[in-house]
């Protein structure tokens, strides 16, 4: 155990990268010494069975900092006790274990999947153009999961827009908890000086998170006592009786564990979603794959199939790229990143060094799972190191640790403990290993596109495809650049302006119930058929209510008209240019682009030089695709061979 170094010069929030560079240089063990503490820091999983196997270290003192986030007083929680061996921790975690069994976690899937659409229904009003912080809205979905599987609460954050009371008061709490290990002369300061307006801030932060959880212990126990078929972690936790009184828990002990169960849940799973989301959106062609294995699976929002069938629980073990995928996440960056604490009560021997009591060991998950020596190339992104690993085999998912680490046979499971293993592993594991997987597929399955040309009946040919489609208003967009070449053949001059108010006003008077060039079919119905599903709109040139134009959305990349008059070469441009900037925009989505004849063809002419393009027929599509190489350089669009039921036909 070589190595001193100054922890004051590290910075506090990336000590787990700091302390994976030692890892590096100096193993799996070493030694680190600050003023007033002396760690061990353990990222070689063969010296874990004797830190968290049975009987194991006790949790160190740094975890009391997390008591103030779920109580007033001084009490311990299934998180926080210090020894596996403590009769009361047992009796807790006995009780709670149908909680997580596997027939209560497949119970809760239905209401993961109903979580999940409400998601989707977020999403989709909020539109393409709007900023969504992914992490915030995982934490609502998360909230609103763990409230309600566990305790039968009603939260329904991601139905109410606006900051949800407990998400802004748990995380001052945490950043509290968080300072009064990194400022430690702050904390006491703020005690001593409860005057200062800091300290009341903080204290009336305090006053209204335990008001929440008050509120909801009171709402449970007022249903009175669960029958005993319910096997809900409220249900668990009213079951526990003190082994030295016989007691039921109630007060602070009672409202303590409730409130460690719920932020158990909560970041934990919320963050795992969102960091595999990042890593998603910056590896496109993962995200490729895992949309490949949702659309084989029929699991894959399409143009062809807007509504999936909806996920079932057994899918879950037929993803395997996307497990892959949540894995290396989970790898890259686990939850506990920061690490967990133990330390020893008396002299013990680890990775061969012995260690004097009052040592302070850390268990440095991150570097476990991002030193070269456990896993080749650890900064690289690779979902596919996992594929043939088993899940089952993973001991992440076991929980179990074998007395000597060699237990696990496979390298890459052994190395592999986003939750844990031993005793005091996550007991909400089996939630999160459902949630998660079940949250990422809906959300990476459900989300297409259709970009439409502003003339009226390319519009209402979108607007019937969205409808059968079943997709929000918000998913179509109007975009300027996909409409038809601007010339006075197509548009009467006097109508001409700019569209400084509703659209409606101006372009759509001039084609309004006609039947001149612009409405060549204005007497016939409009058929469009999408898999099974046929949509027959009876006057494709009816009027456009305020209805319709309330969801109406430009697109955010082209809302501002061609210039007019605008040559024929000039609007061919337009047309290419729009789809390789629609493309863009919605890298990774299915986008359906409704435009005119022209400028079907002249893509088309534009992907095959070599073809000439005879017929465009209305309602006639195409399907152009293209794909990232080894560098996430887009490839030469590709057009799908010719489908002469489409309606736009070539010779080459
Ligand atoms: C992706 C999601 C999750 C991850 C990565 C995760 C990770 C962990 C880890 C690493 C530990 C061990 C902590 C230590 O020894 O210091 C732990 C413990 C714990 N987790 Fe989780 N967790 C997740 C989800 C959940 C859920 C959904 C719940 C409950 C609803 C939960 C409740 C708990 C509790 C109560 C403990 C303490 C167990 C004990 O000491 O007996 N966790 N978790």
């Amino acid at each position: 155990m070589p190595q001193t170094a100054a922890f004051l010069k590290q910075e506090a929030h990336a000590h787990h990268v700091i302390w994976t560079q030692f890892a590096n240089k100096y193993g799996g063990i070493y030694r680190l010494e600050i003023p007033g503490h002396r760690f061990v820091v353990v990222s070689d999983p063969a010296i874990l069975p004797a830190i968290i196997g049975r009987p194991g270290l006790p949790k160190w003192a740094a975890y009391q900092n997390v008591v103030p986030l779920v109580a007033r007083s001084k009490v311990e929680t299934l998180f926080t006790t210090p020894h596996s061996s403590d009769p009361m921790w047992k009796a807790v975690r006995k009780a709670l274990n149908p909680a997580f069994s596997p027939t209560a976690i497949r119970s809760k899937f239905g209401l993961v999947v109903d979580k999940c659409l409400a998601l989707a229904d977020w999403l989709e009003q909020s539109g393409p153009n709007k900023d969504v912080e992914a992490q915030d809205l995982m934490a609502r979905l998360t909230l609103d999961v763990v409230l309600m599987a566990g305790f039968g609460i009603a939260s329904n954050t991601l139905t109410a827009p606006g900051p949800v009371p407990l998400l802004k008061e748990l995380h001052f709490a945490m950043d509290e908890s968080f300072r009064t290990f990194s400022e430690p002369v702050r904390a006491v300061v703020l005690k001593l000086l409860p005057f200062l307006p800091a300290a009341k801030e903080r204290e009336a932060h305090f006053v209204r998170l335990y008001g929440i959880w008050d509120g909801w212990v009171k709402e449970m126990q007022a249903r009175g006592p669960p029958a005993e078929t319910d096997d809900s972690m409220w249900a668990c936790i009213t079951r526990v009786r003190d082994p030295s009184t016989g007691m039921p828990m109630e007060g602070d002990k009672l409202q303590a564990e409730v409130a460690s169960l719920i932020v158990g849940g909560l970041d934990t799973t919320a963050q795992t979603c969102s960091f595999t989301l990042a890593l998603l959106a910056t590896h496109p062609e993962a995200q490729k794959a895992v949309a490949a294995e949702l659309q084989s699976a029929g699991l894959l929002s399409t143009p062809a199939k807007r509504s999936p069938r909806l996920l079932n629980h057994s899918d879950l073990s037929r993803l395997p790229y996307l497990d892959a995928v949540v894995r290396e996440s989970m790898r890259m960056f686990p939850v506990s990143a920061s690490g967990l604490g133990r330390y020893t009560t008396e002299p013990a021997v680890l990775g061969g060094y012995l260690v004097p009591a009052g040592t302070e060991v850390q268990i440095n998950y991150y570097a476990m799972q991002n030193v070269e020596a456990n896993f080749p190339e650890p900064q690289r992104f690779q979902p596919e190191r996992w594929l043939g690993h088993p899940r089952a085999a993973a001991g992440a998912s076991s929980g179990e640790l074998s007395a000597d680490g060699s237990g696990e046979a496979d390298p890459l499971a052994r190395a592999f403990l986003p939750y844990s293993a031993g005793p005091r592993s996550c007991i909400g594991q089996p939630l999160a290993q459902m949630e998660v997987p079940t949250i990422l597929a809906m959300v990476l399955g459900r989300f297409e596109k259709i970009v439409s040309s502003p003339f009226l009946r390319c519009y209402q040919t979108a607007k019937i495809v969205q409808k059968v489609l079943q997709l929000s208003d918000k998913a179509l967009e109007i975009d300027w650049q996909l409409c038809e070449v601007l010339t006075n053949r197509f548009l009467a001059g006097e109508l001409w302006e700019p569209p400084s108010g509703s659209i409606a006003d101006w372009m759509w008077s001039c084609t309004r119930g006609g039947d001149g060039p612009e409405n060549p079919d204005a007497s016939r119905p409009a058929t469009v058929e999408i898999g099974a599903v046929t949509e027959t709109s009876t006057a494709p040139c009816q009027e456009i209510t305020s209805k319709d134009m309330a969801g109406l959305q430009w697109s955010s990349i082209s809302d501002r008209p061609p210039v007019y008059p605008e040559s024929t070469e000039e609007a061919h441009a337009r047309y290419t240019a729009a789809l390789d900037t629609i493309a863009d925009r919605h890298a990774g989505q299915n986008v359906l682009v409704v435009t005119h004849g022209e400028a079907v063809r002249r893509s088309v002419a534009r992907l095959l030089p070599w073809a000439t393009v005879y017929e465009v027929q209305h309602c006639g599509f195409t399907v152009a695709r293209r794909e990232r190489d080894a560098e996430g350089d887009w490839d030469a669009w590709e057009l799908e061979d010719q489908d002469c039921t489409r309606g736009v036909s070539w010779v080459t």
